[in-house]
């Protein structure tokens, strides 16, 4: 038994040893008055976390699955309506203005510091968390030299790119470091010099000092490469929780089968046929989940008969996180892949 399946009992959130905690959420929920003529929307529905020290803890889940809900009350942004928060021995329900200095928060959008520079954004950032200007000036050199921000230092922030914007307001993040960094999707619009220079950054303070970071994504790819630990959220619930090689373990006695078609599926064939009720179809792709037998079955169906011709390329892959989010019963179009 993996560990993500032994976390699924109960809670799956919940740690079994939650020593050296660092933040602990038990019964969260929290629900959004219905728009006009709407239902209400219970956005946290009943959430039990556990975050250690030092790990890269993530949350994965589609668009509206509550992720940026959780973390503002995590961050205490938002009140929640029920259930408790405990960040460092601190109760952020009752005290929510003391996560301020707990937490570096990068939000999803931040237009506070749009009109400075991006230098004078970290260092405002520095002051303000409390440094005096002359470490607020070292730290704003130190951050912005180590994410390769140097030649855009003095350009407004609103100036800029998406992506570089978006690198700049993760600096501010750093400066007048905090023991724990919530990110809601850093890495955003950057190109891969950027997010190579997020991951390591995030990857040092983790090591050197032990801050813990939390994570908001709906990226698979990243999700697997940076984090420790994630939690699947669907619907305010927290449907798994592990390692993700402990997850995959759920669905270890699957084979990923990609097909991708020249043309039209022939589906003359009747191989071909049977296999497009368990195809997810992308254009001329077709993704199936099956098990050993079955993978071996439809690969002998596409390359040993008359649909080999009307085949362009076919791949067997080992199941990735997305596989376990769908096997969940996650909803496919919900994960960017890339
Ligand atoms: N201020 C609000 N008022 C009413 N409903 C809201 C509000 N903010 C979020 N919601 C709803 O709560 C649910 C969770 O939203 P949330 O932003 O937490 O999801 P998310 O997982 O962060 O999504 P995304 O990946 O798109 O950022 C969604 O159904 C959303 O429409």
């Amino acid at each position: 038994m993996g560990a993500g399946q032994e976390e699924r009992g109960g809670s799956p959130g919940r740690a079994d040893d939650a020593g050296d905690t660092v933040c602990t959420v038990r019964g969260l929920v929290k629900t959004y008055a219905p728009a006009r003529g709407g239902d209400p929307v219970r956005a946290s529905d009943g959430i039990d976390l556990d975050v250690r020290r030092a790990e890269v803890f993530g949350l994965l889940g589609p668009n509206g699955a509550g992720k940026t809900t959780l973390v503002r009350q995590l961050t205490g942004l938002l009140r929640p309506d029920a259930g408790s928060v405990d960040l460092l021995g601190h109760d952020l329900v009752r005290h929510p203005d003391r996560a301020a200095r707990l937490v570096g928060y990068l939000g999803q959008e931040s237009t506070a510091l749009d009109e400075l520079t991006v230098a004078l954004a970290a260092e405002t950032t520095g002051r303000l968390r409390g440094l005096t200007l002359r470490a607020a000036r070292a730290e704003r050199d130190a951050v912005l030299d180590e994410l390769g921000l140097g030649p855009i230092a003095g350009r407004p922030l609103k100036k800029l790119s998406g992506g570089q914007r978006r690198l700049a307001c993760f600096a501010t993040a750093l400066v007048g470091e905090r023991p724990v960094l919530v990110l809601d999707e850093p890495t955003t619009g950057m190109d891969p010099v950027a997010r190579r220079a997020v991951w390591a950054a995030v990857d040092r303070r983790r090591a050197e000092r032990g801050t813990t970071v939390l994570l908001v994504t709906h990226n698979v790819i990243e999700a697997e490469t940076v984090l420790d630990r994630v939690a699947v959220l669907e619907s305010g619930r927290i449907i798994a929780c592990g390692t993700p090689a402990g997850l995959k373990e759920l669905v270890a006695d699957e084979v990923r089968v990609e097909l991708v078609w020249r043309d039209a599926p022939p589906l003359d064939v009747p191989e071909v046929a049977a296999l497009r009720g368990a195809a997810t179809e992308t254009g001329r792709r077709w993704s199936l989940r099956l098990d050993a037998a079955g993978a071996r079955a439809a690969v002998a169906a596409v390359t040993g008969g008359p649909a080999f011709a009307a085949l362009d390329d076919f791949t067997l892959a080992t199941p990735s996180l997305e596989d376990v989010y769908l096997a969940l019963g996650g909803r496919a179009e919900g994960l960017v892949k890339g």
